[in-house]
């Protein structure tokens, strides 16, 4: 069975085609700068050394799918014809409180994720517009939706309320829900296989370090807390979003700045975090480059972003009264073994011993702490795509019209 899975954001749209179950993966792209008149499509089939790429007006995500399915059929060879794409699985941001788990794509659900536009307005419009476009493109096609928040529904009210008027929750459904769920739940997955120890008597701290960023207490295989809240904002500095700070900004800087309420939220998402602090870059590649050439912003946004990570990795050992695992994912905390090494070389009161070694050259799944370590560090690369193809498979596989 052939999967395609999809993770739809504003102006980008990134694939992949699954053949489960074997979980090969047929052909891997993306699309950027979609709604201009030099889209940029590069994809890289199975066994490929280099990609190709094509740049092209593409107007919208009905557009960008068609181009998909194009180069998937026709161009790359991979598949004859459309008719072998079976289901069809989508990132969804925001599932709010209605969503534990993944689920079919009905107009119920949709409506769901059209009902959380208001509290992911960058994100779940988006996903749907891919949803809306995927069942012009391919109708009657089974779709899925996997949600971002689903995995962090296990926490309990206590961590997830916020302390302001209760009535707020009850009459707006204001309250953390965390963001980076498909992540967190597939890595600390992974766990077991690299420690050798039954998930549900372990305490786990997983670090998501990409472009956004979040860090997850995982007690017994489920979350209890999680540093994003409401929205992808909250938490740990980022790329360009700020992480924490002190609501009180708002009304000062604003009212100094001659802000709208739009473009604050606007300044904290796209123009704060490393790129705010530097002035230079939201990627920690140029950042780390041009702190070792000796820029002093940058040098210190690393070390904000660093320590920033190390608060949350502090509070969730409080908040589980201890760690066995701590493990890092995603863009940076997969490739940076600067960081990694600067957060643990001020956790040593947990008695974690880094091993520098496997820190610095070992490549893929691996322990990264030495065998006398009281807490045992993992890296473990992400892999959200193959999640969604596996909880897509399952849902589909249900269906009584299923005949693939
Ligand atoms: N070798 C590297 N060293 C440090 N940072 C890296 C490296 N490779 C990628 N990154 C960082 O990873 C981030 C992107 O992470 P990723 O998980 O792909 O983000 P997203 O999925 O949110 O777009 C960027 O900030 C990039 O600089
Ligand atoms: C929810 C979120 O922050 O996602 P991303 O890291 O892809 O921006
Ligand atoms: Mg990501």
């Amino acid at each position: 069975m052939n999967i395609l899975v999809l993770n739809c954001g504003s102006s980008s749209l990134k694939y992949q085609l699954f053949r489960m179950p074997e979980e090969q993966v047929l052909i891997r792209g993306g699309i950027e700068k979609i709604g201009s008149e030099d889209a940029l499509h590069t994809y890289k089939t199975d066994g490929q050394d280099g990609q190709d790429q094509t740049t092209s007006q593409i107007l919208d995500h009905r557009e960008a799918l068609q181009q998909v399915i194009e180069v998937v059929t026709h161009r790359s060879g991979v598949l004859q014809s459309v008719e072998e794409i079976a289901a069809v699985g989508h990132r969804v941001v925001h599932g709010g409180e209605q969503f534990a788990l993944s689920s079919l794509l009905t107009d119920e659900v949709k409506r769901a994720i059209q009902d959380n536009v208001e509290l992911a307005p960058l994100h779940n419009p988006a996903n749907l517009q891919g949803i809306e476009a995927m069942e012009a493109v391919l109708p009657g096609v089974p779709q899925a939706a996997v949600f971002d928040t689903a995995f962090h529904q296990s926490m309990p009210p206590e961590h997830y309320l916020y302390p302001i008027p209760y009535v707020l929750y009850k009459r707006h459904k204001v309250r953390r829900y965390g963001f980076h769920g498909t992540s967190h739940r597939y890595v600390s997955s992974r766990v077991p296989y690299l420690v050798h120890r039954d998930l549900m008597n372990l305490k786990v701290i997983s670090c998501h370090i990409g472009n956004g960023a979040s860090v997850a207490a995982i007690q017994n295989g489920r979350s209890t807390d999680t540093s994003m809240g409401m929205t992808p904002l909250e938490g740990v500095m980022m790329g360009t979003r700020s992480g924490d700070i002190d609501p009180s900004l708002q009304e000062y800087i604003s009212r100094k700045e001659g802000l709208a309420a739009a473009e604050f939220s606007s300044m904290l998402n796209k123009h704060s975090g490393l790129y705010g602090i530097s002035g230079l870059s939201g990627d920690m590649r140029k950042i780390t480059e041009a702190r070792a050439k000796g820029s002093a912003r940058s040098a210190l946004a690393f070390d904000m972003y660093e320590y920033r990570i190390r608060k949350y990795i502090g509070a969730y050992v409080a908040a589980m009264n201890g760690v066995d695992v701590l493990l890092f994912t995603a863009g940076v905390g997969e490739n940076s073994p600067l960081l990694r090494r600067k957060i643990c070389d001020n956790l040593t009161y947990l008695g974690l011993e880094l091993d520098p070694q496997a820190n610095d050259q070992g490549k893929g799944e691996r322990i990264i702490s030495l065998p006398t370590s009281r807490v045992t560090v993992c890296v473990i690369p992400t892999n959200e795509e193959l999640m969604i193809a596996r909880d897509t498979q399952v849902l589909v596989s249900g269906l009584e019209s299923w005949e693939k």
